[in-house]
């Protein structure tokens, strides 16, 4: 079990201030999601929490250990980094090999099938591989790890949406058979809603959400129907993401869901629906 204690981070570069006094605190064995706009700070957080960078204020622990140049806790992370770190010229095959010899808990066998499922050649050299393919290998390493806490840095940039919805059944089914803390930071949000149980959304530094998916939707209902009608309905409420076809319109009203006027909606024949995360994601964050 691993608890990831994140306390009063902050990360100033020359002119920017990366992260602002982040305080989070993972449980072990979720699935989060580190969700933010380009620049918001995702990248540093990661960077941070596997000690490639150091925080300029604030302490990482992992189940009470400190992960500043600590190997003993740095062990138990995997980290998919979202540029390649791997050495060019070599074939996939034998970063395999090496992988396993830095992480002796690497399953080669398990990395082999993935790569036959994906129909990626280990035979080719990292060079050569298209940047969906480069995101593959890279995934495939992590899923390989047998770490404790994966993390994934853009896990799908470049993969077309078969690969896509591949990749997360693989990363679930992953999970199933041993539980873990897996971080996925992605901008294609509306796909991993329905692998995530929690979220952490980052806006220009600053930590605004940390609540699971279900609480962070019950915040809000999407309501649709005759355009005239579903203007009655959202009188006087807040709402976002007001789509337009013809005289049929859809609009997400911001208040809780158990809040939503089932009598008025049935009297103006509007319908309710969930919202949709990306969509919340883009009020939350704009
Ligand atoms: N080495 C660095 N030197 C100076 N500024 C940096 C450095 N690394 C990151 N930054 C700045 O810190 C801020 C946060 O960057 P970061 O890469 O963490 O964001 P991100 O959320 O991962 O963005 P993206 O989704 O675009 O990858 C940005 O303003 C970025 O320009």
């Amino acid at each position: 079990m691993k608890t990831i204690d994140i306390k009063g981070i902050s990360k100033e570069y020359a002119n920017t201030k990366a992260l602002d006094n982040v305080t989070i605190i993972l449980e072990p064995n979720k699935i989060y999601g580190l969700l933010g706009r380009n620049g918001a700070g995702k990248t540093t957080l990661l960077n941070l929490l596997t000690n490639r960078i150091f925080p300029t204020e604030g302490e990482i622990t992992i189940d009470g250990d400190t992960v500043f140049e600590n190997d003993k806790a740095l062990k138990d992370i995997f980290y998919m980094t979202e540029k390649n770190l791997y050495p060019e010229g070599e074939k996939i095959k034998n970063i395999f090999k090496w992988t396993r010899e830095l992480y002796p808990l690497f399953d080669i066998e398990y990395a082999k099938g993935l790569s036959e499922k994906f129909e990626l050649n280990i035979n080719k050299k990292v060079k050569d591989l298209s940047t969906g393919y480069s995101s593959i290998f890279k995934a495939i390493i992590a899923l390989s790890s047998n770490a404790n806490i994966m993390i994934f840095d853009e896990p799908v940039l470049g993969l077309d949406a078969n690969h896509r919805d591949m990749f997360y059944k693989e990363l679930i089914a992953n999970y199933n058979k041993t539980p873990k803390t897996m971080i996925i930071s992605t901008h294609i949000i509306e796909e991993v809603a329905q692998v995530l149980e929690e979220v952490i959304i980052i806006k220009k530094g600053k930590l605004i959400a940390k609540q699971s998916v279900e609480d962070l939707l019950s915040c809000a209902y999407t309501v649709s129907g005759e355009s005239s009608n579903v203007d009655k309905y959202i009188e006087g409420k807040k709402y976002i993401g007001q789509e337009t076809i013809g005289n049929f319109k859809s609009v997400i009203v911001l208040e809780d869901i158990q809040n939503k006027n089932q009598v008025l909606a049935n009297e103006l024949k509007v319908e309710f629906s969930k919202a949709e995360l990306q969509k919340l994601f883009i009020s939350l964050t704009n």
